[in-house]
């Protein structure tokens, strides 16, 4: 593990901003830190960064206990979602700094700068100011210049958070791309759901100052710990008094068996290559979502009867041929 913190609590006042954390945060993967706004990710973040002391507990990085060393002695790069980059420097001399005043020889720095540009795409800008790069060309830069004292462990809070979503979604997979190339530990905080599913190896939940989940996305997804991580990750429906994912249930128009539940199509809705099917079952509104293929060999239209029940082996229904 490159990151252990253990039993870390944080209150500001009154306020519990951490209950009592304990994370494993593995070397050389992506991980997110994922939930709602306030929930404590950017306080566990900066707790891990050495900017906020923890009330009490532990923080263990490469096996050094880090919990009383400043950030600058832990060897940890970081990037923030507004990004103070010096605005009378250049690409360049902005990416040296943390070279510069570790008083690194000229040489080195200028090689590593030229890797570094190359790296996140920006070598043709290098003599350019940072008013003069897009956000996301800055973003870029920031992360070059975290990454240019070669840190054991990266630590990135909501670093594409105010750009629009096209550049927030190609910087996202850039992000994948850099990381795979360098894997250094890389830690970012994000309140998007599907930004962290894409992105990361390994996801945490937070909520209300605790870990409610910590796994892999597809464990989350298709294992969650409980009904908020449920909802958290995804689409949900309630069907009787579970609680499932619209893709996870299955129609027919045949007679009923014991696992259904009797309905009455009440909207179709086509979301790109998916529909949306909504169905009136006892005093419950049901969301079915089916393939194009799947919805044409049903043959449904509104005011249907229909039968829905939860798809047995989720995995051989999802994504077949219908
Ligand atoms: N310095 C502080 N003083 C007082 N309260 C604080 C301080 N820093 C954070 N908090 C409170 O602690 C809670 C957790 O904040 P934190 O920034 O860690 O949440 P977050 O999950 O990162 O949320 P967001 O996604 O909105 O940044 C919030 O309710 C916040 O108001």
């Amino acid at each position: 593990m490159s990151i252990e913190v253990v039993n870390v609590n944080k209150r500001f006042g009154d306020f519990v901003a951490l209950d009592n954390v304990s994370v494993s945060i593995p070397a050389g993967r992506l991980t997110a830190l994922l939930g709602p706004s306030g929930g404590g990710k950017s306080t566990l973040l900066r707790i891990i960064a050495g900017l906020e002391s923890a009330d009490s507990g532990k923080v263990e990085i490469e096996g050094v206990d880090a919990t009383n060393l400043p950030p600058q002695k832990r060897n940890v790069g970081f990037v923030f979602q507004h990004y103070a980059a010096f605005k009378h420097l250049s690409v360049h001399r902005n990416v040296a700094f943390g070279l510069e005043i570790r008083k690194r020889p000229k040489d080195e720095i200028r090689e590593r700068v030229k890797e570094l540009l190359d790296l996140v795409h920006l070598s043709q800008f290098a003599d350019r100011l940072p008013s003069q790069l897009s956000g996301g060309q800055r973003q870029r830069m920031a992360l070059a210049r975290a990454l240019a004292v070669q840190p054991t462990v990266l630590l990135l809070d909501e670093p594409f958070g105010a750009l629009d979503a096209k550049v927030r979604k190609e910087l996202r997979d850039w992000l994948r791309r850099l990381h795979d190339e360098v894997s250094v530990t890389t830690v970012f905080v994000t309140h998007d759901q599907e930004e962290a599913l894409e992105v990361a190896d390994e996801i945490v939940v937070i909520n209300e100052g605790r870990v409610e989940q910590i796994g892999s996305p597809d464990d989350l997804y298709d294992r969650p710990a409980n009904d908020f991580v449920m909802r958290f990750l995804g689409p949900t429906t309630q069907l009787g008094d579970r609680l499932v994912r619209p893709h996870d249930l299955h129609i027919h128009t045949g007679a009923a068996t014991a696992d259904d539940v009797t309905g009455r199509v009440t909207r179709i809705t086509r979301i790109g290559f998916e529909i949306r099917v909504e169905v009136a079952a006892a005093d419950q509104i049901v969301t079915v979502t089916l393939t194009r293929n799947e919805f044409l060999s049903l043959g449904i239209t509104t005011g249907a009867t229909v039968q829905v029940r939860v798809a047995p082996e989720v995995h051989s229904v999802v994504g077949q041929p219908a």
